[in-house]
C-alpha cells in the first residue's frame, strides 16, 4: 500500500513538472509565435499575448439583435416585463391579447430584408474592422442552429436563417474579423433556474447548455473575438471559466485569433482576459495597463433597436468620434452598438453615423489604426486633444500589456475635436519633443506644412482656412521628422 502511493505521488510530481515545463515557455521563432499549453487558471491564461489583429484594429461594430428587436423597447424587454415593469405591462395590455407570450414574437422577427453582404458593404465603409454580432443574448434565443436549443434558434423560427453563418461569411469576404457575444446566462432556462436554486453546487446548465453551445459556436464559425457577458450571477467555477479558456487557447480552431473579454463570473471582470471591458460604456480617460476595449451604443438608452428611439437620443457624430479617440488614444478600442430591426435592416441615422465614421477614418485613419498611446494621452492645456503615435512595428510591443515605452516613435498624431476660433491651436505637453525644429507639422487630409513656433513652453499651431480643410469633426495634425 505504502509503495503504491510512494508511487503515485512520484508519478504526480514527474507530471506536474513535465507541465509547468510546457506552460511556462512562450517563445517567437522567426516572428511565429510557437504555442504553449495554457493550465486552467488565471495566472497562467493571463500570460497569453494579445493576438496583434486585436490591438491594430481598433474600431469595431457592436450589433444587438434578436427577438427583442421586434418589440422595440430594449434588450432587456422579458426580464423587465417579468419583472412588473408597469410601462411594460401597460404596454403589452393595450396591444396584445392577454395570454401572449414573449416566444410569441419569435415568428415575428422575420429579417426578411436581411442582406448581409449590405450589412459588410456598410461596415467596410464605416471603417470599423471587426464586428461583433449577439449570437445569445440573455433571452437564450440563439442567432444560429444550436443543437441545444430547440424551436427557440433563428434557423427554426422567424428568420429561418443561419444568421451568425451568414454575417459571418459576409464579414469575413469585406476583409474584416467576425466574433460574436454570447451570454453566459439564460433569465429563464429551467435547467440553470435549477442549478441556481441548488446555490451553483450542480452544473446541469453549464454541462448540458452552456458548453456545447460555446464549442459549437467555436468550431462551426471560428470566430476572432468571443464577447462574453451574463456572468455575474455566480463565479467562474461555475461556468469553468478557465477549462473553457485553456480548451480555447490550447485546442480550439481559433487558439492564435480568438480574443475574449473578461466577462467570466463574479470578480474576474477588469481583472482577467485579453482585454477588459469592465463596466459597459467604460472610458476612463487615462492611459490602462491592459488592453481594454470601450463598449458603447450609438442609441444612448439601449442596446437593442429602440422603436420610440429619437435623434435626440443617439449620439452625435462629433459624439461617437470623442468617444473613439479618447478610447483609442488611452489604449482601448471603440466597439460601437447598432441594433438593427426585425426586417433586418439597419436604420438609416445608424447608417450616417456609421459612414460619417468612415469618411473621417480615409482622412484620419493614419492616426488611429496600428498606433500606440503616445507620453500623454489628453493635452493639459486644451481638453479637445487627444494623442496618438506610431511606433516601428510590433517585435517591440510587450505581448500583453499596452506598450509604455517611447522608443521607435515615427510620428505623434494630435486629434483635436474643436476648432479653435482663433485658427491658433494651443498644445503644452508637445513642447518638450518639438523644440529642436527637426520636427514638421501636418494637418491630414490638407496639402503642405504647418507654420508652428514654441514659446514658454506652449506650442502654438496656425492652422489653414477651415473652408479649405477636408475633414470635418475631427483634425489631426501630424508631427514627424523633416
Ligand atoms: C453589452 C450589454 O451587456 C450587458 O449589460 C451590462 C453588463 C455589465 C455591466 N457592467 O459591468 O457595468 C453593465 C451592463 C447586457 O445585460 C446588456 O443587455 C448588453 O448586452
Amino acid at each position: 500500500m505504502k509503495i503504491l502511493l510512494l508511487c503515485i505521488l512520484v508519478l504526480c510530481s514527474v507530471v506536474s513538472s513535465y507541465s509547468t515545463v510546457e506552460s511556462g515557455e512562450s517563445r517567437h521563432i522567426s516572428g511565429h509565435l510557437v504555442s504553449k499549453k495554457y493550465s486552467a487558471d488565471w495566472k497562467d491564461l493571463d500570460t497569453r499575448p494579445l493576438p496583434y489583429w486585436y490591438d491594430d484594429a481598433k474600431i469595431g461594430i457592436f450589433l444587438h439583435w434578436g427577438v427583442y428587436s421586434v418589440i422595440g423597447f430594449s434588450e432587456w424587454f422579458w426580464s423587465n416585463w417579468k419583472g412588473g415593469d408597469k410601462k411594460i405591462t401597460k404596454f403589452m395590455k393595450e396591444h396584445y391579447p392577454p395570454d401572449f407570450t414573449y416566444q410569441d414574437f419569435a415568428p415575428m422577427f422575420k429579417a426578411e430584408f436581411f442582406d448581409p453582404s449590405e450589412w459588410a458593404d456598410l461596415f467596410l465603409k464605416s471603417g470599423a474592422r471587426y464586428i461583433v454580432l449577439t449570437s445569445k443574448h440573455h433571452d437564450g434565443f440563439t442567432m444560429f442552429p444550436s443543437h441545444r436549443s430547440y424551436s427557440w434558434n433563428s434557423y427554426e423560427v422567424g428568420p429561418k436563417r443561419d444568421i451568425v453563418g451568414e454575417l459571418s461569411t459576409a464579414v469575413r469576404a469585406a476583409g474584416l474579423k467576425f466574433g460574436v457575444y454570447h451570454s453566459l446566462y439564460e433569465w429563464f432556462n429551467p435547467i440553470y433556474e435549477e442549478d441556481k436554486k441548488n446555490n451553483f453546487t450542480t452544473r446541469y446548465y453549464a454541462e448540458t447548455k452552456l458548453w456545447p453551445d460555446l464549442k459549437q459556436l467555436i468550431n462551426d464559425y471560428k470566430p476572432s473575438v468571443l464577447w462574453s457577458d451574463g456572468d455575474w450571477e455566480t463565479y467562474d467555477t461555475y461556468w469553468k471559466s478557465t477549462d473553457f479558456l485553456a480548451w480555447l487557447y490550447n485546442e480550439s480552431p481559433v487558439k492564435d485569433e480568438i480574443v475574449v473579454n473578461d466577462r467570466w463570473g463574479i470578480g474576474i471582470p477588469c481583472k482577467h482576459g485579453d482585454f477588459y471591458n469592465c463596466a459597459d460604456r467604460y472610458n476612463p480617460g487615462s492611459l490602462q495597463n491592459h488592453k481594454w476595449e470601450n463598449a458603447f451604443t450609438v442609441d444612448s438608452r439601449s442596446w437593442g433597436f429602440r422603436k420610440p428611439m429619437t435623434l435626440n437620443d443617439t449620439l452625435s457624430t462629433n459624439q461617437i468620434l470623442y468617444q473613439v479617440v479618447s478610447t483609442i488614444s488611452c489604449g482601448g478600442n471603440a466597439l460601437i452598438n447598432v441594433g438593427p430591426t426585425q426586417d433586418g435592416t439597419i436604420s438609416p441615422i445608424f447608417q450616417e453615423r456609421l459612414l460619417d465614421l468612415g469618411n473621417w477614418l480615409k482622412i484620419n485613419g493614419e492616426a488611429i489604426y496600428s498606433t500606440s498611446p503616445w507620453l500623454h494621452q489628453n493635452d493639459s492645456l486644451n481638453q479637445d486633444v487627444w494623442y496618438t503615435c506610431r511606433k516601428v512595428k510590433h517585435s517591440h510591443r510587450h505581448p500583453t500589456a499596452i506598450p509604455r515605452d517611447n522608443d521607435n516613435i515615427t510620428a505623434i498624431y494630435a486629434i483635436f475635436l474643436k476648432w479653435p476660433t482663433t485658427n491658433i491651436l494651443l498644445l503644452k505637453d508637445l513642447s518638450t519633443y518639438l523644440h529642436n525644429g527637426v520636427y514638421k507639422i501636418e494637418l491630414l487630409g490638407n496639402e503642405g506644412l504647418i507654420n508652428w513656433n514654441i514659446k514658454n513652453g506652449v506650442t502654438s499651431i496656425e492652422l489653414p482656412d477651415k473652408a479649405k480643410v477636408h475633414s470635418e469633426n475631427a483634425w489631426t495634425l501630424k508631427m514627424s521628422l523633416k
